[in-house]
Protein backbone atom coordinates (compact mmCIF):
# COMPACT_ATOMS: atom_id res chain seq x y z
CA UNK A 1 0.00 0.00 0.00
CA UNK A 2 1.25 3.65 -0.70
CA UNK A 3 2.93 4.93 2.78
CA UNK A 4 1.49 7.73 3.81
CA UNK A 5 2.47 8.47 6.75
CA UNK A 6 5.72 10.60 7.43
CA UNK A 7 8.21 9.52 10.55
CA UNK A 8 9.18 12.53 12.55
CA UNK A 9 13.06 11.44 11.04
CA UNK A 10 11.72 11.66 7.77
CA UNK A 11 10.37 15.32 8.21
CA UNK A 12 13.28 16.89 9.85
CA UNK A 13 15.63 15.23 6.61
CA UNK A 14 12.99 16.88 4.49
CA UNK A 15 13.08 20.03 6.17
CA UNK A 16 16.87 20.03 6.50
CA UNK A 17 17.21 19.15 2.75
CA UNK A 18 14.72 22.14 2.13
CA UNK A 19 16.60 24.76 4.32
CA UNK A 20 19.61 23.49 2.91
CA UNK A 21 18.21 24.36 -0.64
CA UNK A 22 16.78 27.81 -0.10
CA UNK A 23 20.61 28.91 0.46
CA UNK A 24 21.23 27.98 -3.35
CA UNK A 25 19.45 31.28 -4.02
CA UNK A 26 21.66 30.65 -7.43
CA UNK A 27 19.73 27.46 -8.32
CA UNK A 28 23.30 26.56 -9.23
CA UNK A 29 22.57 22.82 -7.29
CA UNK A 30 19.22 22.54 -8.07
CA UNK A 31 19.97 19.75 -11.44
CA UNK A 32 22.99 17.66 -12.05
CA UNK A 33 25.14 19.23 -14.17
CA UNK A 34 24.40 19.10 -17.78
CA UNK A 35 26.96 16.48 -19.38
CA UNK A 36 26.17 17.25 -22.84
CA UNK A 37 27.06 21.26 -22.21
CA UNK A 38 30.58 20.09 -19.49
CA UNK A 39 31.76 17.25 -21.41
CA UNK A 40 34.67 16.83 -19.66
CA UNK A 41 33.11 16.89 -16.06
CA UNK A 42 32.96 13.58 -15.59
CA UNK A 43 36.78 13.48 -16.19
CA UNK A 44 37.18 15.46 -12.96
CA UNK A 45 33.73 14.05 -11.08
CA UNK A 46 33.22 10.90 -10.48
CA UNK A 47 30.41 10.95 -8.61
CA UNK A 48 28.17 13.95 -9.40
CA UNK A 49 25.58 15.00 -6.53
CA UNK A 50 22.51 17.88 -6.90
CA UNK A 51 20.00 18.36 -4.58
CA UNK A 52 17.00 17.09 -7.13
CA UNK A 53 19.19 13.87 -6.77
CA UNK A 54 19.25 14.37 -3.11
CA UNK A 55 15.74 14.50 -2.88
CA UNK A 56 14.68 11.44 -4.90
CA UNK A 57 17.51 9.60 -2.77
CA UNK A 58 15.34 11.03 0.25
CA UNK A 59 12.15 10.20 -0.63
CA UNK A 60 13.54 6.71 -1.60
CA UNK A 61 14.59 6.58 2.21
CA UNK A 62 18.05 6.49 1.22
CA UNK A 63 18.77 8.66 3.48
CA UNK A 64 18.86 7.25 7.47
CA UNK A 65 20.65 9.93 9.40
CA UNK A 66 21.52 13.40 9.15
CA UNK A 67 24.87 12.23 8.52
CA UNK A 68 24.10 10.83 5.31
CA UNK A 69 22.55 13.92 3.90
CA UNK A 70 25.67 15.63 5.20
CA UNK A 71 27.79 13.09 3.05
CA UNK A 72 25.76 14.43 -0.08
CA UNK A 73 25.82 17.65 0.51
CA UNK A 74 29.39 17.64 1.05
CA UNK A 75 29.84 15.83 -2.34
CA UNK A 76 28.43 17.73 -3.77
CA UNK A 77 29.89 21.20 -2.88
CA UNK A 78 33.37 19.20 -3.13
CA UNK A 79 32.67 18.45 -6.59
CA UNK A 80 31.68 22.20 -7.50
CA UNK A 81 35.36 23.29 -5.87
CA UNK A 82 36.86 20.80 -7.63
CA UNK A 83 35.51 21.37 -11.27
CA UNK A 84 35.42 25.56 -11.17
CA UNK A 85 38.08 27.38 -10.71
CA UNK A 86 38.76 29.50 -6.94
CA UNK A 87 38.06 32.83 -9.26
CA UNK A 88 34.90 31.65 -10.37
CA UNK A 89 31.40 32.62 -9.27
CA UNK A 90 30.55 28.71 -8.66
CA UNK A 91 33.81 28.34 -6.43
CA UNK A 92 32.54 31.29 -4.21
CA UNK A 93 28.98 30.52 -4.16
CA UNK A 94 29.94 26.66 -2.90
CA UNK A 95 32.40 28.20 -0.09
CA UNK A 96 29.38 30.52 0.67
CA UNK A 97 26.94 27.29 0.91
CA UNK A 98 29.17 25.30 2.57
CA UNK A 99 29.55 27.90 5.32
CA UNK A 100 25.53 28.27 5.73
CA UNK A 101 24.90 24.63 5.10
CA UNK A 102 27.30 23.34 7.90
CA UNK A 103 25.12 25.66 10.23
CA UNK A 104 21.55 24.61 9.26
CA UNK A 105 23.11 20.79 9.60
CA UNK A 106 24.47 20.86 13.00
CA UNK A 107 21.07 22.63 14.02
CA UNK A 108 19.40 19.86 12.34
CA UNK A 109 21.42 16.52 14.34
CA UNK A 110 20.70 18.19 17.76
CA UNK A 111 17.20 18.39 16.76
CA UNK A 112 17.84 14.63 15.39
CA UNK A 113 18.86 13.61 19.04
CA UNK A 114 16.02 14.88 20.60
CA UNK A 115 13.65 13.15 18.79
CA UNK A 116 15.30 9.99 19.74
C1 LIG B 1 27.55 23.12 -9.68
C2 LIG B 1 28.39 23.20 -10.89
O1 LIG B 1 29.60 22.93 -10.88
C3 LIG B 1 27.77 23.64 -12.11
C4 LIG B 1 26.46 24.02 -12.22
N1 LIG B 1 26.22 24.35 -13.51
C5 LIG B 1 27.36 24.23 -14.23
C6 LIG B 1 27.61 24.48 -15.58
C7 LIG B 1 28.89 24.28 -16.04
C8 LIG B 1 29.90 23.81 -15.19
C9 LIG B 1 29.66 23.56 -13.86
C10 LIG B 1 28.37 23.77 -13.38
Amino acid sequence: ALELTLTPAQVLLRSTLDQLQEKDTAKIFSQPVDLSEVPDYLEFISEPMDFSTMRGKLEGHAYCSIGDLERDFELMISNCLKYNSKDTLFHKTALQLREVGGAILRHAQRQYQSIG
